[in-house]
């Protein structure tokens, strides 16, 4: 073992930003962080409210990924401490299984001396999450336009602008990405797919060029959202006038059931636009947490010269205090 124990932090992302579905995704500021080290015997601790009925045993995924890193990098490793603190909300749409790989499989890679890069470690990730747009963003950091082949995954990393904020409306109630994933047609007309190619097009370009302004016209998408809409009562109707309470755009995260509204952060009337998701969610029966975030720039970091002896808890205690 190159290093005794590894600590990495690694942000949250919300997939697809309307119409790139599968093909884009955002880092957000919101963040999970993974100790790990050689043990005598398999020990997981996890911390943090989003941690409920996470496995602590080797059938964590945590656990997994690490194996799949030893195993290609041909190290033995069999037994692990693991310890895991996460403010990253699971089954919500912001990507806590993109996190929790990208995040494993940085960890496993830095304790044996970090013989894999990141273009690796963005395969390896992908081919796991099966879709390239949360485990990017949550590795390389930023705006990351991907796809994947089903062999291998290519991408474009983009530089947010500064102005760019998102709000998040997090539901009371999880939705699996499988689950999501499930409702949407094995076919799509031709007018819906040219539609999708122009939008999602437009959209990185606005994105890309900070033309802010093109976002609400650019954020549409006919390939997954409509047939999502019935899993996540009063999401139609956010997309729809998100725009008029002051969103540059709005979408669903990921695969939901969290609602991303875009916004400049230039902008006034934010509390209308809190107000009128909480509230739409709220004539559904769905109560809501609302919360500001901005894209993250770093991506996955391996924490260097951290003091040994604190607890993991006791190191994000003072990250965040600091
Ligand atoms: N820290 C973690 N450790 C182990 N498994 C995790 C962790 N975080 C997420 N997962 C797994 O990922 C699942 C959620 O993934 P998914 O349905 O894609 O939703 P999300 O939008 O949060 O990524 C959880 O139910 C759990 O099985
Ligand atoms: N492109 C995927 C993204 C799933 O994101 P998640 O955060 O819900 O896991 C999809 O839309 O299915």
């Amino acid at each position: 073992m190159a290093n005794k124990k590894v600590r990495v932090k690694v942000p949250a992302s919300t997939a697809n930003l309307g119409p790139g579905f599968d093909t884009l995704g955002m880092a957000l500021n919101l963040y999970a962080w993974i100790e790990m080290g050689a043990a005598d015997h398999t020990h997981i601790e996890l911390y943090g409210d989003q941690m409920q009925g996470i496995p602590t045993d080797k059938n964590n995924l945590i656990y997994e990924v690490a194996q799949m890193v030893f195993d290609k990098a041909g190290v033995s490793c069999p037994e692990l401490y693991i310890a895991m603190y996460s403010d990253i909300p699971l089954t919500r749409g912001l990507g806590s299984s993109a996190s929790a790989i990208v995040g494993g499989l940085a960890a496993a890679n830095a304790l044996i001396g970090s013989p894999f890069d990141n273009d690796a470690l963005f395969q390896m990730a992908t081919s796991l999450e099966k879709h390239p747009d949360n485990v990017g963003a949550s590795l390389f950091g930023g705006l990351v336009v991907a796809f994947w082949d089903g062999e291998r995954a290519e991408h474009i990393r983009l530089e947010p602008s500064d102005r760019l904020e998102a709000l998040v409306a997090i539901p009371d109630f999880q939705l699996a990405t499988e689950k999501a994933r499930g409702v949407l047609p094995q076919q799509l007309s031709m007018k819906d797919a040219v539609f999708n190619v122009g939008h999602s097009s437009v959209l990185v370009a606005a994105l890309a060029s900070g033309r802010l302004d093109m976002i609400s016209r650019a954020m549409k998408d006919a390939l997954h959202q409509p047939y999502r809409a019935a899993l996540i009562p009063g999401m139609e109707t956010i997309l729809r006038d998100a725009s008029d309470h002051g969103a540059l755009g709005a979408a669903l995260s990921g695969a939901g059931p969290t609602l991303l509204a875009l916004v400049d952060s230039e902008s006034a009337g934010k509390a209308g636009l809190e107000r009128f998701l909480l509230e739409t969610l709220g004539q559904e029966n769905i109560s809501a947490a609302t919360l500001w975030l901005k894209p993250d720039r770093e991506g996955t970091q391996v924490i260097t010269g951290f003091n040994e002896s604190s607890t993991l808890f006791e190191y994000i205690q003072g990250e965040v205090r600091a």
